[in-house]
């Protein structure tokens, strides 16, 4: 039977388009809620940096630091439910980072509000890696950190290690993570952030990162994490990423939610609106 979409506009700005089964038959595991962020940039004035402006600013006595606001995310509203694997497009600057962070709980909303069923994890925050420790150590630190015994660490370890591929090319697990490139760091923190399973795991662009076969390798273990019942978000740039990985894709422009549905018709909406934002 040919794939049928409702659309159901819930407000002006937002577009719903849902195919999956009634809301009433999934857990839901995350509701965003009207959600609003603004960050708060101090010391930041509006005003020209030139000697008049200054001059004019010591004329009026103006002391107080100039505070602007950058509103990241502008009521932002879904509910997440168990098993699903979510994609978050959107130009640059549109508030993927800062939603995924917002749903972590690490930045309070202005307004609106996030539940979580579970502990969500944000890949990469989550695991505490110090750089003057060995991989080794920070394998360790990480494990514990994530709340496993020590005898969970030490069944994981060596499968982490592996994971992560930092020793293809040399001992690499005991020197200090500070003599890590970028990319083996951030396949180090996939690797202990993916050896537990997660209620919600927030994953953002971490899979660009690593050769293809490290993709190939996350993307599998994205893919069980799913299947252990938690669900997923995935930030990335890389469409392709979001149509293997994700069945459900958010796309969010200048803070607004603009789409919300099955991958394919979301994306094809997004590749459509960019395009013609190039012209
Ligand atoms: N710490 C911060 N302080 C002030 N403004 C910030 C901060 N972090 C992000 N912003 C602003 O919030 C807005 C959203 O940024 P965010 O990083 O969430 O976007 P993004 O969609 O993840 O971008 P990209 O695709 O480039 O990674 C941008 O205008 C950005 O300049």
């Amino acid at each position: 039977m040919a794939e049928q979409h409702v659309i159901d506009v819930v407000d002006e700005q937002t577009e719903v388009l849902d195919d999956r089964t009634p809301a009433a038959d999934r857990e839901p595991t995350v509701i965003v809620d009207d959600v609003h962020i603004v960050y708060r940039v101090y010391g930041a004035s509006g005003s020209r940096n030139t000697p008049t402006a200054a001059f004019s600013r010591i004329v009026r006595r103006r002391t107080s630091p100039a505070i602007r606001e950058v509103h990241a995310v502008r009521g932002v509203s879904f509910v997440a439910h168990k098993g699903e694997a979510i994609g978050i497009v959107g130009s640059n600057g549109s508030g993927k980072s800062t939603l995924l962070r917002a749903i972590a709980g690490l930045l309070p909303p202005r307004s609106g509000t996030v539940y979580t069923n579970g502990q969500p994890s944000l890949l990469g925050v989550n695991a505490a890696l110090m750089n003057d420790l060995t991989g080794e150590r920070n394998v360790v630190l990480g494990c514990l950190a994530m709340g496993m015994t020590p005898a969970q660490v030490k069944q994981h370890y060596q499968q982490i290690i592996d994971f992560s591929g930092i020793n293809e090319r040399g001992e690499f697990s005991t020197l200090p993570m500070r003599t890590y490139s970028s990319g083996m760091a951030a396949r180090l923190r996939f690797s202990i952030a993916a050896a537990k399973s997660h209620d919600v795991l927030l994953i953002d662009e971490a899979l660009a990162t690593g050769d293809a076969s490290f993709q190939k390798r996350s993307q599998e273990r994205v893919r069980q994490l799913r299947g252990q019942a938690g669900t997923v978000f995935v930030v990335s740039h890389q469409n392709r990423t979001i149509r293997d990985m994700c069945e459900r894709t958010l796309w969010l422009e200048a803070g607004v939610l603009r789409m919300d549905g099955p991958t394919e018709p979301v994306m094809a909406a997004y590749e459509e609106f960019s395009r013609n934002r190039r012209r």
